[in-house]
């Protein structure tokens, strides 16, 4: 599918991620995100400019921040006449904010927005408990002093137990490793695959830095100027040696290296016809082609928490008349070394493909060498909702870089989600 209009990407800029309850430990997810828009008006010259929108998330969220990202184009440079709102689609809320920009871009809606994400899992919101909530709220609604009274004085000790987030799944009561650990049984995923993906993702990762790749993508923030889950030096006997994490038995396999890390980070990207990119004199890096989000039922159906992503590239090749090796760039959000195995692996299995997918042949496999070629998520870390802008960013220029070429994006998500997408230049 050709868009109506060719929507260019810019650029991108975010921040380097922290692990958690470390360096970004008291920033709040405002003042990462202004700070990744910040960076992004200064390298694209955007001060006092009116843009058509933007659209960012936090998977976790303070109630206070209420529209997060209109709070943070107010504290910015930006015009204030800019239109900013949030949208959350777990670990594909920056992709999917990308997709919602350029859609609009191409239909000739908006000129210009910015899409992205933000995430802190160290100064994660608190709740108070649901009893005393309801007790507040009863107090509240008290029209005398005595009524108000009344209520309060139904507080008990139990009550200040308070509600703490839980990276978990509503439904199942699983995190999103024990969700991945069982999909590395089904998929029979060996332990030692997932240690070498997630070597090979630091390792180019380090050497992305050494070459001096990240320096047009990201801005230092509070002392920070790379990456703090980067490990250059990682050992794979090391890796080996630790303990699985989600399942302690004999059958786990995922470990603290092979997992991504609680992590805290912003980024965003610049979306914009070619039109107002080449009035201001910006570059174009590459062109968004089009997205796809997927759904899987892993509550009552027998699919894998993480496995949407396996769904919607079929149909977004479909769409677009193209072949899973059509690609000269695979970016695979690595939430787990054994989720991304579980993905290549389902595509390569003709039963799969032909009983869930509905395809007369398999997917087929990808060429390793062209995946995550500058690392991923194992090294850079995942503040959820940050992973999408990185990735785009990232494939736009190493598309700009290369030329010419085309790009697939698969991320995974929880609520059994996933959103994908094709750049191409
Ligand atoms: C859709 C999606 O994206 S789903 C994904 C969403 N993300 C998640 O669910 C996050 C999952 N990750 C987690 O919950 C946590 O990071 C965990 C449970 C995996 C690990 O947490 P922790 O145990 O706190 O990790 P920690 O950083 O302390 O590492 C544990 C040990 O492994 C070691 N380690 C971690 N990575 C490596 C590595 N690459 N090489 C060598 N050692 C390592 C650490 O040094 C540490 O060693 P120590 O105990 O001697 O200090």
């Amino acid at each position: 599918m050709t868009p109506p209009r060719r929507v260019a990407i810019v650029g991108g800029n975010r921040i380097p991620f922290a692990r958690s309850n470390t360096v970004y430990a008291t920033a709040s997810n405002q003042a990462m995100l202004t700070s990744a828009l910040e960076g992004l008006i200064e390298r694209y010259n955007l001060h006092g400019e009116r843009l058509g929108e933007v659209v960012a998330g936090a998977v976790l969220k303070h109630s206070r921040d209420f529209n997060l990202t209109r709070e943070c184009v107010l504290g910015s440079r930006l015009a204030p006449e800019t239109p900013a709102y949030d949208l959350q689609q777990a670990c594909g809320t920056g992709l999917e904010a990308a997709l919602l920009v350029a859609n609009k871009i191409a239909l000739g809606q908006i000129e210009c927005g910015i899409a992205g994400g933000v995430d802190t899992t160290s100064d994660a919101p608190i709740g108070v408990n649901e009893g005393l909530r309801k007790i507040l709220l009863q107090a509240n609604r008290g029209k005398s002093t005595g009524d108000k009274l009344k209520a309060l004085l139904q507080i008990r000790p139990r009550h200040l137990a308070p509600s703490l987030p839980r990276n978990g799944e509503p439904r199942t009561g699983l995190s999103m490793g024990q969700h991945c650990e069982l999909m590395a049984q089904h998929w029979a995923i060996p332990r030692d695959e997932q240690d070498q993906l997630a070597v090979e993702s630091h390792r180019k990762l380090a050497a992305a830095y050494a070459e001096g790749w990240q320096d047009d993508l990201l801005t230092p923030f509070l002392g920070l100027t790379r990456d703090q889950n980067l490990r250059p030096d990682i050992d794979l006997e090391k890796l080996a040696g630790l303990k699985p994490v989600f399942e302690r038995g004999a059958r786990g396999t995922l470990t603290a290296g092979n997992s991504t890390p609680l992590t805290d980070g912003a980024s965003l990207v610049l979306l914009a016809s070619e039109d107002w990119a080449k009035a201001r004199g910006l570059p174009i890096l590459a062109y968004w082609r089009d997205g796809e989000a997927a759904a899987v039922d892993f509550v009552k159906g027998a699919e894998g928490l993480l496995m949407a992503p396996v769904y919607a590239v079929p149909r977004l090749l479909a769409r677009n008349g193209l072949r899973l090796q059509d690609f000269d760039y695979y970016e695979i959000h690595e939430a787990f070394a054994a989720q991304v195995l579980c993905t290549l692996k389902a595509w390569e299995d003709a039963e799969y493909c032909r009983t869930r997918l509905g395809l007369e042949q398999p997917l087929g496999a990808i060429d390793r060498e062209r995946m995550n070629v500058k690392g991923s998520s194992l090294a850079a870390g995942h503040p959820f909702a940050a992973t999408g802008g990185r990735i785009v960013a990232n494939l736009a220029k190493l598309l700009a870089v290369a030329g010419e070429g085309r790009g697939l994006i698969s991320i995974c998500a929880a609520g059994g989600q996933g959103v994908t997408a094709i750049l191409e230049r």
